[in-house]
């Protein structure tokens, strides 16, 4: 295969560890290729300052990023990517500023990332972009003439056409799409979107499970459920900081049941509908106050689009009536954090909490979930309560599956895993183990890259 050139939002040096499952992944397939690395640095500058270029070398990898001037970064990232397409893709149309106009700042960089990429590929490169923030890289980039094969892969889940079609630009869009030689989706529901999308809203044909044609090309479209680092995981949770983390966690609760929530302060993952049923465990099962503790991490996210903001305002009005209501002097029932965990310390935490609760009202996979599977003893392993609207759902079926809209049955099933019998709590998470191994993180990117290879 030629050189792997990949292009993300975000790109993280991936000599060091704990980068996150994305970068883990993508720094895998670039460590045995070798390979180029192109995105955003992650540097807002003034007018006039944006754009510049820089490269540096990571083992065999060269990263190259380029900072954005802040008009560009508002429009494209908080904008048009996060004010837009992150919340119709999450079926959130209630959510959606079509009116901001960030649409001329998302292609503008799109358009500047093609102008900055292009001059450092080589003919034979193969090119891997990810995620919606650069949908129209490639259209970008063939209109300067670059004929590489150039694939996609979608983080985030693809919704029904009816929804997709009320972004203004979605025939744009969804044409820049088709530009790929290959599509790549979370789940199989999202292929079946795309499908629908191309032959109903596009006049295009479905040839076969993964083979379309659509405005006289061919395109491949296909899942690929992304997976973790499962021995890399492990071995975090080997570390002195997540042996640190059990051992507090352990004695500080050592009388309790732990739930444990981690996630982006994201209005996509359902945590105010979690405090909600966690509420209604304590009111209906009232023998776990005093016993069952959910401590909630919340990393801050996106903080300037408004949502983020009103997100923030609900859950600490909700956690604080919940410990408001049901605490005692030696008992709160939520500990809520707005603060991100370092990851080195989640194996800690995952491994002290009997239960934990992912249950986003729609997620492209959630890479939270399969980590908190990996961080258990296998001779006395928590149970997963999944959302049946994440993307692991489709393949983590030994979970305790809910609806995270219905709040007492969600609070049954809590029920449920909190009182689990140990041999059920042992073979559901040797199924669930053996699944996350056949599909782990370095799956996902030989697949990806073998298929847009054919
Ligand atoms: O870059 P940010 O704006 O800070 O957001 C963080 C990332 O969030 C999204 O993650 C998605 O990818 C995960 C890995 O495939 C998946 O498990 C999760 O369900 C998705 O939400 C986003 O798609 C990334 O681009 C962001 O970097
Ligand atoms: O405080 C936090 C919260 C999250 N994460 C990591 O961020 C990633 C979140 O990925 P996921 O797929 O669950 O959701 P996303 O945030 O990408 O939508 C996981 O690897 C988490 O371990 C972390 O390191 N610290």
């Amino acid at each position: 295969m030629g050189r792997l050139v990949v292009v993300s939002n975000r790109v993280a040096d991936p000599r060091k560890p704990g980068a996150g499952g994305l970068a883990v992944a993508l720094a895998d397939a670039l460590q045995s290729s070798g390979g180029l690395w192109f995105g955003w640095s992650g540097k807002v500058v003034d007018e006039g300052s944006g754009g510049q270029l820089r490269t540096q070398r990571a083992g065999p990898v060269t990263l190259a990023t380029v900072d954005l001037a802040r008009a560009d970064h508002d429009a494209y990232y908080l904008g048009y990517s996060n004010g837009v397409l992150w919340p119709v893709f999450h079926y959130r149309l209630d959510l959606a500023d079509f009116d901001a106009g960030d649409i001329d700042g998302y292609r503008r960089v799109n358009r500047l990332f093609a102008h900055k990429l292009q001059p450092l590929l080589k003919p034979d490169d193969v090119i891997w972009v990810h995620d919606y923030h650069l949908i129209p890289l490639a259209a970008e980039l063939r209109a300067m003439g670059c004929t590489q094969r150039m694939g996609f892969f979608l983080h985030i889940p693809l919704p029904p056409r009816t929804i997709l079609a009320a972004i203004p630009q979605h025939h744009w869009l969804m044409r820049s799409l088709m530009m790929y030689d290959l599509v790549g989706f979370q789940t199989r529901l999202d292929v079946e979107h795309f499908s629908a999308y191309v032959v109903h809203e596009d006049s295009g044909e479905r040839c076969d499970d993964h083979e379309f044609r659509v405005h006289g090309r061919s395109v491949r479209a296909r899942d690929f459920p992304i997976g973790i680092d499962v021995d890399e995981f492990q071995a975090l949770g080997r570390e002195p900081e997540a042996r640190e983390t059990f051992r507090t966690m352990k004695e500080q609760y050592a009388q309790r049941q732990l739930l444990v929530g981690v996630d982006r302060l994201d209005y996509s993952k359902g945590m105010p509908q979690r405090i909600r049923a966690f509420r209604r465990l304590l009111e209906h099962y009232p023998e776990n106050r005093r016993v069952a503790t959910l401590i909630q991490v919340a990393a801050p996210s996106r903080e300037d689009v408004e949502a983020y903001a009103d997100l923030r305002l609900e859950m600490e009005t909700l956690c604080g009536a919940v410990n408001g209501d049901y605490g005692e002097l030696d008992w709160m029932p939520v500990r809520y954090m707005r603060r991100a965990v370092p990851r080195r310390r989640l194996p800690g935490l995952y491994a002290a909490s009997s239960v934990a609760l992912v249950t986003p009202l729609r997620d492209g996979m959630n890479l939270v979930a399969k980590e908190y599977v990996a961080a258990q003893d296998p001779v006395n392993p928590g149970v997963l309560v999944l959302s049946r609207f994440a993307g692991a759902a489709e393949a983590m079926t030994d979970a305790l599956i809910v609806n995270p809209y219905d709040t007492d049955g969600t609070a049954e099933v809590i029920q449920q895993a909190l009182r689990m019998p140990l041999e059920e709590r042992r073979a559901r998470h040797e199924r669930l183990m053996a699944g996350l191994r056949a599909r782990d993180v370095h799956w996902w990117a030989r697949e990806f890259l073998a298929a847009l290879q054919h």
